[in-house]
């Protein structure tokens, strides 16, 4: 039983926290092991404070009561900071050799849980995990938890799991059961980085315990992960296709499906939309299948936007209304939940919300860039070259991907993909080389949205607008995680607004999003360049078209033994077009790397005012500025000079503005002048001065 503690507010030792509540129920031999261990492995620290009482223990107030979503959408990020709980940021004391680990002493976790807790320097949970792994461990609740993205929330999940094991097998072995080796656990994630991401983050935690850990994901050999299985993993961690593939042929480990302890399902909303995962429907079938196991089984259920809720347009509702003659309004957040407890029969549950239904960390600063279609590749490249640094590049489609892949590596970019029509392999590897360059651009579909963990990115650029606000989040979550700084920037076409307009309101943004400044005077040069390499790539591609049509001709001549005359291999007038794209495409190359020696920012540029009388082109050879892209966006707020496109009065209106509601300015001109790219993007006033 958990009671409420009154909280003196003056007490200076209690800062910081929130409420706290108190168990007066706990098994006290669970928490005694803990408490020593802590204890000894921080020699220097003083001792934990033990509740007076002596049976009874204080814990920090988990920041929500069951189904009940309002009352910690109060709560202001700020107040539930990792400055409450883990202070990733605090590398003096995360250095020091001894980890102090009395942050953890109120759970009764395993000793090997906590001696990997302290090498991977844990010395705190994160507020979300201080928020449920209670509720988690001690009362074995079902979770349904909301944090911000980088917030922690595997641990949250993967913490209560090991210790349930580990407990288990205790039990097991004292009962004389040791050879066996159940399937307990399963954890389910959308996508097979993740779910390789999430496998390697518990065995890190497992690392001092003798629990086997394995993934089966599609688009790599079945063989091995066959042959892992046979091992006998107390946890598989999968993606449903997969997965349902090696239920379905009957795999000995999985049999045991229907009896597992714990279930996780990572990026919950996502894996549970409707069309995407018909697999999963089939697996939760049987997962839920023995009437026995109902309810003894523990649930996770974790995502940033959990509690993400649409307005729907007022012409769907009314639409819905006439269809169906009733009343139908939009989903809360509360409705939501309960949609999702019911979709995995989940009863009961501790629900732990701390996304404020936005899930976007306080590190992150978010901007936009406004441009036509085509001024996209300007900006990027002028990004990149002006802001170098790890650096994620979301599109809508593949095929947007692949061009970017294209453009920005004749540009000498260090650019790698990640798309699902790459070979599994290719994507590891794609992964690999992003993670261990620190100025590597990854371009990607969604398919690296949600819960990759790579350390550093430092920028997210959305290429496209997202066609969700839950895609925004989780894109514009791969920065800014972990209480690190990061900026996401939004690239917007006048085609794209009206997709913008509904992603701010969802997000329930009460301001439109800066612009992200831009040094005009460079952007010349940089469409020189992009252009080049834009004529490149259409010139190489249109040879590569008729080389594959001849080849096509030759091959079938081969096979059907008829040798081609000379003439008829080639329409004459192609042969010579493809020979004079080709070598067009020679000079336009040598003349683009010629280009690509100089730097386009010189170093003695300052950055804060534009050097509109200075040729970029004779500044070139003075070598290169970089600034970093936070500071450039943070010092533009600080002075004011970040321009709105939108009128925010209007913007926020409840029905979708027309496009002649809002005050697009310089968007519509540029919309109607695409011949004429125009770059106007938070330098308008320095313009004007400049004509003066
Ligand atoms: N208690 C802790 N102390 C220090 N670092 C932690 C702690 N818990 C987790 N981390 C680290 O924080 C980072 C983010 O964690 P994680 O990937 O679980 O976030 P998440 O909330 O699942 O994010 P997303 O919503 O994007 O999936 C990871 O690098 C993880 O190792």
């Amino acid at each position: 039983m958990w009671k409420p503690v009154h909280i003196n507010e003056f007490d200076k030792s209690l800062e910081g926290l929130i409420s706290i509540e108190e168990c007066s129920d706990y098994n006290e031999d669970l928490l005694s092991k803990p408490l020593k261990f802590s204890l000894l492995l921080n020699k220097q620290s003083k001792h934990i404070k033990k509740n007076k009482s002596k049976n009874k223990k204080t814990r920090a107030k988990p920041l929500h009561e069951r189904n009940d979503t309002k009352s910690i959408l109060d709560i202001s990020p700020s107040k539930q900071g990792f400055t409450n709980g883990a202070n990733f940021t605090n590398n003096q004391i995360l250095h020091e050799e001894e980890v102090n680990l009395e942050a953890w002493a109120n759970l009764p976790l395993q000793q090997p849980l906590l001696k990997a807790l302290a090498s991977l320097k844990f010395q705190k949970p994160t507020i979300i995990q201080s928020s449920t792994l209670p509720a988690a461990i001690l009362g074995k609740r079902d979770i349904l938890g909301a944090a911000e993205t980088g917030s922690g929330k595997t641990l949250a999940f993967g913490l209560p799991i090991l210790h349930g094991i580990l407990e288990s097998k205790v039990k097991s072995l004292s009962n004389g059961n040791d050879d066996k080796r159940p399937l307990y656990a399963l954890i389910l994630t959308p996508t097979r980085e993740l779910a390789m991401q999430v496998t390697q983050h518990l065995k890190k935690l497992a690392k001092y315990t003798d629990i086997k850990i394995s993934v089966v994901v599609g688009g790599l050999a079945v063989e091995k992960q066959l042959r892992l299985l046979s091992k006998g993993p107390e946890i598989v961690v999968a993606t449903p296709g997969r997965l349902w593939e090696l239920i379905e042929e009957n795999n000995e480990h999985l049999t045991q499906i229907n009896d597992i302890k714990y279930l996780a399902i990572d990026e919950t909303d996502r894996m549970l939309e409707k069309g995407h995962f018909q697999e999963l429907q089939k697996i939760l079938e049987m997962v839920n299948d023995d009437s026995n196991n109902k309810g003894k089984r523990q649930n996770f259920v974790f995502s940033a936007t959990l509690t993400l809720v649409h307005e729907l347009p007022k012409y769907i509702l009314m639409k819905r209304k006439m269809k169906f003659n009733s009343r139908i309004t939009n989903l809360t957040a509360s409705q939501k939940l309960q949609k999702i407890a019911e979709a995995l029969n989940i009863k009961n549950p501790k629900v732990v919300d701390l996304s404020q239904g936005k899930g976007m960390p306080t590190t992150l600063t978010e901007c936009k860039i406004t441009c036509t279609a085509q001024e996209k590749d300007y900006y990027t490249y002028y990004f990149i070259v002006k802001h170098p640094g790890r650096t994620l590049i979301f599109c809508n489609s593949i095929g947007c991907v692949r061009r970017l892949v294209t453009i920005l590596s004749l540009l000498n970019c260090n650019v790698v993909a990640l798309h699902s029509s790459l070979h599994q392999r290719q994507r590891l590897k794609n992964l690999d080389k992003f993670k261990g360059n620190d100025n590597c651009i990854l371009i990607a579909t969604d398919v690296a949205a949600r819960g990759l963990d790579i350390s550093n990115i430092q920028h997210v650029i959305h290429y496209q607008t997202p066609r969700t606000s839950e895609s925004y989040v989780h894109r514009s979550g791969r920065t800014a995680r972990a209480s690190n700084e990061g900026i996401t920037v939004l690239l917007v076409e006048p085609d794209e607004i009206q997709q913008y307009l509904r992603l701010c309101r969802t997000l329930g943004k009460t301001e439109d999003l800066p612009l992200f400044p831009i040094q005009e005077n460079y952007l010349d040069a940089v469409k020189k360049r992009v252009n080049l390499a834009r004529e490149i790539d259409k010139l190489e591609f249109k040879v590569k078209k008729s080389n594959s049509s001849t080849g096509w001709l030759q091959k079938a001549a081969e096979e059907m033994d008829i040798i081609l005359d000379d003439d008829l291999q080639k329409d004459p007038d192609e042969y010579d077009d493809s020979n004079n794209q080709k070598k067009a495409a020679t000079v336009k190359r040598k003349l683009l790397n010629a280009l690509l020696e100089k730097p386009i920012f010189p170093r003695s540029f300052s950055g804060k005012y534009p050097l509109s009388f200075e040729d970029p082109e004779v500044l070139l050879n003075q070598g290169a500025r970089e600034e970093n892209a936070v500071e450039v966006m943070r010092n533009a707020i600080e002075n004011n000079a970040v321009k709105h496109t939108i009128k925010t009065k209007r913007l926020f209106k409840s029905k979708i503005p027309k496009s002649d509601d809002i005050n697009l300015n310089s968007f519509l001109k540029q919309k109607n002048s695409k011949s004429k790219p125009n770059f106007k993007n938070g330098n308008n006033r320095k313009r004007k001065n400049r004509k003066r």
